[in-house]
């Protein structure tokens, strides 16, 4: 992409840490900070800067003043929205969530109408479709984040579980970003070995619960917010497939369009990123049980729209 400059809408713990792992990659010619705490962007634009400076990385960070500030973003990150806090479900989060979604994207379309939306907000599927509707992007500029955490989260417990293969441990999670995720066991592997072959299905079932659980467990623990670092990262990986046309697989969260099934439905599926954004949909082969799962996953996601149709749009 031409002009290597990332916008990050949210500069809360997710979009800050976001900008800090971004500035030390040295992807980026520029990233541009933008949030309603005016005060508290233009600090963490200047501390986020100076420490790519102190790391002799070219990545120089501002924060915006306005939506104006956008423009020529390759990339518009939205972290920006409430996270929950210990006795909510991600769910809870849908109305407040949507109306901040609804306004930052005004700016996103006014000022960087060809950009790639990567949205990080929950409850994450519920949100993609909210800034398809509202920029009436096409469903290639507008992908979410979650699959990669999830998939992430499967690994530590896999690692947590064998003792061994750290670094060498590839987990795979569809569907949507919440109880109802669908971690997939067969494709998922230790140096290269499914994990059927490794775990007993008590075992392999244990760290599918724990995966599901895995926000949870830090949000109880931190009982302020959210999960930040592995947020972050996940989504830095995307934003670099992206910038740097790398035509990488991911488990990301996208608008169907027939792929497995379901229309006009957002949900977590691998897809290959490039400078296009979500440039193809793989469609694995799922076994009977898993696509029941799948179909139960995309019902919850359904309903939400449903809410999201009759009391917001
Ligand atoms: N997709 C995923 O896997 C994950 C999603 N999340 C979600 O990401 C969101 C952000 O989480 P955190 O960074 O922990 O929250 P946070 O509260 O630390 O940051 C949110 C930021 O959004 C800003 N904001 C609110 N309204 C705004 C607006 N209209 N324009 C610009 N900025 C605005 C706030 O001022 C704040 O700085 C939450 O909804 C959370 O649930 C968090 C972790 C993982
Ligand atoms: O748990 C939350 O609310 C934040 C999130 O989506 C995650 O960490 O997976």
């Amino acid at each position: 992409m031409i002009n290597k400059k990332v916008g990050i809408i949210g500069v809360g713990n997710v979009g800050s840490t976001l900008a800090y792992t971004l500035a030390h990659k040295g992807i980026c010619s520029s990233i541009v900070l933008k949030d309603i705490r005016e005060n508290v962007v233009e600090a963490m634009a200047l501390d986020i800067s100076q420490s790519a400076n102190a790391a002799k990385s070219h990545t120089i960070v501002h924060a915006a003043k306005t939506g104006k500030d956008l423009k020529d973003c390759d990339i518009v990150v939205i972290t920006a929205g409430v996270p929950r806090k210990p006795g909510m479900s991600r769910d809870d989060l849908l109305l407040t969530n949507a109306k901040i979604m609804k306004n930052v994207i005004e700016d996103i379309k006014t000022h960087a109408p060809f950009s790639i939306i990567i949205i990080v907000s929950n409850p994450l599927d519920a949100m993609v479709y909210t800034a398809l509707k509202t920029s009436g992007f096409k469903k290639e500029q507008v992908v979410g984040m979650a699959g990669i955490l999830d998939s992430a989260r499967m690994s530590h417990f896999i690692l947590e579980k064998v003792g061994f293969g750290a670094g060498q441990i590839e987990s795979s999670v569809m569907g949507g970003h919440g109880d109802n995720m669908v971690p997939l066991p067969n494709y998922s592997t230790v140096a290269g070995v499914a994990i059927t072959e490794i775990l007993t299905q008590g075992e392999i079932e244990q760290i599918v619960e724990k995966t599901k659980n895995g926000g949870l467990q830090i949000v109880k623990l931190l009982e302020t917010g959210s999960a930040y670092y592995a947020p972050a990262h996940a989504t830095s990986l995307m934003v670099e497939a992206i910038l740097d046309n790398k035509k990488k697989i991911y488990p990301c969260a996208v608008m169907l369009d027939g792929e497995y099934g379901y229309k006009n439905i957002v949900a977590g599926v691998p897809v290959m990123l490039g400078n296009k954004g979500v440039e193809k949909i793989m469609e694995l082969k799922l076994d009977e049980r898993q696509k029941e799962l799948f179909e139960n996953s995309i019902k919850s996601v359904k309903s939400l729209i449903e809410v999201l149709e009759e009391r917001f749009f």
